[in-house]
């Protein structure tokens, strides 16, 4: 059973990208198995070193999105790339637009070690 820390890192991890190609997200949301069953409508991939992601875990306490006190923001802006389900986009052939930002993340952090284990928002 894949472990909600592995699966993060499945869903949002991707250190060596980003590749400012308008394919990333058609390619990678079905690489990383989020187009399975549905088009998983919005996902963020995150261009850092896992380390600096785990990292967050440890900056302040700030409210999460469902009201659990347990998420944390990037002290810096970080590398991602937004996938957004396209108007087009009819299972099983899901289809993304790609938006390369600079922002913020918020986390939240569960477990010993307490390491990301969702992704809340960007700002
Ligand atoms: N405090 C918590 N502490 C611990 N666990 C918590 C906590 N909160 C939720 N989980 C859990 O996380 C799991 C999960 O998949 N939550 S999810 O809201 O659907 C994820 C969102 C995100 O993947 C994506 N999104 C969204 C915006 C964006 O900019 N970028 C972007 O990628 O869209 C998804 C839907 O919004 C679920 O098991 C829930 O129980």
């Amino acid at each position: 059973k894949e472990s909600r820390a592995k699966k993060f890192q499945r869903q949002h991890m991707d250190p060596d990208g980003p590749s400012n190609n308008s394919n990333y997200c058609n390619q990678m949301m079905r690489r990383r198995h989020m187009t399975e069953g549905r088009c998983k409508p919005v996902n963020t991939f995150i261009h850092e070193p896992l380390v600096d992601v785990q990292a967050i875990c440890l900056q302040g306490n700030i409210t999460c999105k469902n009201g659990q006190p347990n998420c944390h923001k990037s002290s810096s802006s970080m590398k991602i790339t937004d996938c957004r389900v396209s108007s087009g986009s009819k299972y099983p052939n899901c289809a993304y637009r790609t938006s390369q930002k600079e922002r913020h993340i918020i986390v939240a952090c569960e477990g010993n070690p307490y390491v990301p284990v969702h992704f809340d928002a960007s700002v």
